[in-house]
Order: structure tokens, then sequence, then C-alpha cells
């Protein structure tokens, strides 16, 4: 071939040159071109795993979905069915609460027949109690008036007489010892529950024998409570508006303060002592008082205590005393009122709500009491103790009787019962209230007295201040023996100013209270003259009249505080 490089005016070497750069574009054509297929390859191959790869989606998608609604429909299904179970279980839940309540208003309906059978029952019970209350009201009038009957018929004074045990000191007084005694020296005997026996034996004599009666004889070995036991009737007598006297009387050492208190303290004289069966008739009174009061709650009365002293023939407030002024508290002049009761302006006078207050004033006042030492005996009282309390109820009945129904407390079924309970207010009993019966001033007292002894200054080898204690003494005793020969003679003029002791009892001794003397007698034989003389002096008291007790009506002056034996009220 011709030369075409010359043709075309190139050198040999250019046209090698161009050849060969063609020959490299030529070349590298035909790479770019493989390269080209095979990236449409490639991109064939993408796209087609890119469709193939969507479709996945989409199909995964779709399954997703599909367990999706699946798991939805399971749920649903599993909802529904324990919905149901739990509506099942509700509608059983329904179903037996709907039985319980059926039951509980059928238990509700029974409950309710019943109550109303309760309800008339009640209202039958009611009536019949009414009824029980009106038989129980006519009652205590019918025993009330028995009991005072009882207690008229004994006599409105009574002596009982107390022997008490032979002691120690009595074999030191007394040297002529009786041959014909169970005990030497030992001549008052207790015959039977009414006698004593006193064996007069006197040297170069026939023994003779003395019986006295009285209501109620006890021998040594009478307890306290015995004793207390007979004069428990009397407090219910105070309680039905009576006043009361207990008293005891008898020579000096012969047992009173013991039977009125209880025994001295070894230690201190001055101080009670003992155990409880050893008490008194005072402490036990308080008791058995506050006890009756608690009986009947809704009438209980007021209790002011008052405790004298009568040294001398002068009144002394033991209250008011204290131990610096002990003999020498104040003298209280004695007044009589318009209706002639005996009464003590200014005496402290402690409202008392216990039988243990009662109890500890008592205590306080005996242990200012006087004593002195004397040859019968170291405790000897000097002066007379008089206890009193004083009972009033709060105005009256007529404050806690029915109101609305017109009933009014009752009065009198018999005398002074202005204690009774009054009758409900359906009684038919309901008798309306005495006018003349002012309200708030119904009183009964309550005095207990421990006498001084009587006493032979000889026996009791008395000397100086203490011969004129006895000379006091004996003067006030035989005054008290002159009001009760009064009584008994029904003198017209009854003698109880003589003395303090029977002015201030004036209230106690006579037809209108109820007095217990307790006659205390010592056995032995040295004090035999002292014994037969309180002896006799107890068989007249026994003779005083007996009258048909009636109930004093009250001192206006009773009312007003600083007035009375109920007078100043001291703080309690
Ligand atoms: N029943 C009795 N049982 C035991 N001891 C008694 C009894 N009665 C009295 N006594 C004792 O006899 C003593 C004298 O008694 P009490 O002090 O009571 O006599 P009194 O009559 O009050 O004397 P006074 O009038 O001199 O005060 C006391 O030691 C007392 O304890």
């Amino acid at each position: 071939m011709p030369r075409q490089h010359m043709l075309w005016g190139f050198s040999e070497q250019r046209w090698r040159q161009l050849q060969h750069q063609m020959r490299v574009k030529e070349e590298r054509i035909v790479e770019l071109e493989t390269e080209n297929a095979i990236l449409h390859l490639k991109l064939a191959e993408c796209q087609e795993r890119t469709k193939r790869r969507s479709r996945e989606a989409r199909l995964c998608a779709l399954l997703r979905m599909r367990q999706c609604h699946q798991k939805l429909q399971r749920d649903v299904k599993e909802f529904r069915q324990s919905f149901l179970v739990l509506l099942q279980s509700y509608q059983d839940d329904f179903r037996s609460c709907l039985s319980d309540v059926m039951a509980a208003v059928q238990r509700t309906q029974l409950s309710l027949e019943a109550l109303q059978a309760c309800q008339s029952e009640a209202t039958h019970l009611q009536q019949r109690l009414q009824e029980l209350e009106s038989r129980y009201y006519l009652e205590q009038q019918r025993r009330r008036a028995l009991h005072n009957s009882l207690v008229e018929l004994k006599g409105n004074i009574r002596v009982h007489c107390r022997i008490r045990p032979f002691l120690s000191f009595d074999n030191k007084l007394d040297g002529s010892a009786s041959q014909n005694c169970p005990t030497p020296g030992e001549v008052v005997h207790a015959a039977d529950d009414e006698t004593v026996l006193v064996r007069c034996a006197l040297p170069g004599r026939p023994t003779t024998d003395k019986t006295y009666s009285f209501e109620r004889v006890y021998g040594p070995a009478a307890s306290q409570a015995v004793v207390f036991e007979d004069l428990r009737p009397l407090l219910i007598s105070l309680l039905d508006g009576y006043n009361v006297c207990i008293m005891a009387y008898g020579q000096t050492g012969s047992g009173k303060s013991y039977t009125m208190l209880g025994p001295h303290s070894e230690d201190d004289p001055t101080l009670l002592s003992g155990a409880r069966e050893d008490l008194g008739i005072i402490p036990r009174a308080a008791e058995e008082l506050f006890r009756l009061i608690s009986e009947n709650p809704s009438r209980s009365p007021k209790v002011d205590v008052s405790i004298v002293e009568i040294y001398n023939n002068n009144v002394f407030d033991l209250l008011a005393k204290d131990n610096s002024t002990v003999m020498s508290g104040t003298k209280f002049q004695m007044v009589s009122t318009q209706e002639g009761r005996s009464e003590v302006p200014r005496l402290t006078c402690r409202a008392v709500t216990s039988a243990v207050e009662f109890v500890g004033l008592i205590h306080r006042g005996v242990k200012l009491r006087v004593q002195h030492p004397t040859l019968v005996h170291k405790n000897s009282s000097r002066s007379h103790l008089m206890v009193t309390a004083t009972l009033t109820t709060a105005s009256s009945l007529g404050s806690t009787a029915p109101q609305s129904s017109g009933a009014s407390p009752q009065k009198k079924a018999g005398a002074g019962n202005w204690w009774i309970t009054p009758p409900p207010a359906s009684s038919p009993h309901a008798v309306p209230v005495d006018s003349a019966d002012p309200p708030g001033q119904a009183l009964a007292r309550l005095q207990l007295v421990d006498l001084a002894g009587s006493e032979c200054a000889a026996v009791s080898g008395v000397t100086g201040s203490a011969l004129k204690e006895t000379s006091f003494i004996n003067r006030s005793l035989a005054a008290l023996a002159d009001v009760l020969g009064a009584l008994s003679e029904h003198r017209d003029h009854i003698p109880y100013r003589n003395s303090k002791l029977t002015h201030l009892l004036q209230d106690s001794i006579g037809g209108d209270a109820k007095l217990l003397m307790i006659l205390c007698v010592s056995p032995g034989q040295k004090h035999m003259a002292e014994t037969l003389r309180g002896l006799t002096f107890g068989a007249r008291a026994r003779q005083a009249e007996r009258r048909a007790p009636r109930r004093r009506p009250p001192s206006p002056q009773m009312q007003k505080p600083g007035v009375g034996l109920a007078g100043s009220r001291a703080p309690s």
C-alpha cells in the first residue's frame, strides 16, 4: 500500500505515533465499552435486587401486619373470654349479694317482729313494775308502820345493860374476893338475856341476890357486833324521821367509851384503836347510816355532823378546837327555840358524804376530848361526848317527785315518814303534800353520847381539879336522872335546863324521840355500890313515859346556817 502518510503529508514516525495512539484509544474504547457493559449489568442487577428487596419488604410488612392482626384477634378473643369470666363472677357475686340482702331483709323483718314482741313485753313489764312499785310503796309504808309500832311497843326509852369482862385493874382494886363468885371479885352476872344478877356478899352477912330486868342484857362475852345489832333498827327509825339518841351510861371504867367508840390505843390513850370487829357503836352507826342512805340514793339526805363535849357543865365545840386550844376552847351558850328545841348557836357543823368522812371527824373530835387517869383506869373521860348527825332532805320531796302527773310525795302514813319513797306517778295512793309541811325542812337527829362516868371520889381517888370535874359529872348525871324521873312520873315540868347535858338532850329524851341507853356495869365487887346505883338508875329510866312518838315540826332556825346543832357550816 502506498504509503498513506506520505499522502497526508505525515512523516512515518508521526504516522506510527498516531496509529499507536489510535490503537490505544480503540483499546480504551473497548475497555470503556466493556466497563460500560459491566456497569449496565451491575445496574440491572442492582435494579433487580432493589425490586426484589422492596417486594420482600412489602411481603414482610404484609406478614407483620397479618401477624399483628392475628395477635389482635387473639387478644380480643382472650379479652372477651376474661370479660365473660369476670362478668360471670360479677353476676355470681351479685346473685349472692342479692340473696344475702334478701336474707338480711328477712332477718330484719324477723328482728322487727321480735322487737315489737319485746316492746309489748317491755310495756307489759313496765306496767307490772309500776304495779310492783305501788305495792312496794304500800309494803314500805306497812313496814315502817310495823317497825315503828314495834319500836313503840319496845318503848321509846329503852335500856340495855352491858356487863364488861372482869379485867386486871378490877383485881388491883378488889381485895375482898367473894367466895360465892365464879371468878373472885366478880359479882355482877347476866342471868339471862334480860336479867342482871348482882350477888351482894358483905362480910358477916348472908349473900343476897338482886335482879334487874332490862330490854336486853349482854354478858362479858358479848361482842361489839352483837351489841350494835340490837340497836340497828333505831337507825331505820332515824331515816323515818325520828330523833334518835343512843347513850352509854355507867360508872367510870365500866366500858362506856369501849362500847360507844371501841378500845383505846395502848400507846396513845386518846387514840381509838383495834380491829374492825372491835369498832364501837358510833363508827358502826356511821357506816350503817350511810349504808341505809345508799339503799335509796334518790332520797339521799344531807348529813351534818357536830361534835361537842360537855366539860364542867360547859359546852365545847370539838370540831372548832385544835391541839393548841384543848381545854380552853370556846364555851358555847345554849338557847331554846320557840318550838322548845335546845340549840347551840354558832356550833361547827360539817357536812359529811360518807362513813369514812364521818368516822374521820369522830377520830378528830375524840382526840381532843378531856381525859385524866384515875385510880379506876388511866383513860377516864372527864367529859360527856356528844356526836350529833343532823339529816336534812334538800328542798324536799316535792323537788324530785313526779311533777307532771300532779302526784305528790307521801307525807305521813304514820308519824315522821318524810323519808318514805314517793309512790310512782301512776300510784293511785299518791296523797297531796300537806301545805303545812314546808319543803326542805324534814329533819331528824341522831345523837350518840358517851357520858362521863358516874363515880365515887373515894373509889376513883380523884382530888383537886379532878374532884371538881367529878362533882360536875355527878351533878349532870343526877340532872339526867331527874329528867327521867320527871318523865316517869308524868310531871308537867321536866327539868331539862338543870344542866347543859339534859338541855342538849332535850330533843332526844321524852315522847318525841327514841332513846336507847346502854347501861355499862363493871362486874367487880369493889364497884358494887356504884353498880347498884347505875342499875337502879337504868331500871328507873325504863319507866319513863312511853308515848306514841310524833315527828317534831322542824325549827325554821335549824335551816339557817349558823344556828342550832345543824349550825354554822364549816368547809368540810
Ligand atoms: N366489853 C369489853 N371488853 C374488853 N375490854 C373492855 C370492855 N369494856 C371495857 N373494856 C376495857 O375497860 C377499860 C375501861 O373501859 P372504858 O374506857 O370504856 O370505860 P369508861 O366507862 O368509858 O370509863 P370513863 O367513864 O372513866 O371514861 C378499857 O381499858 C377498856 O378497853
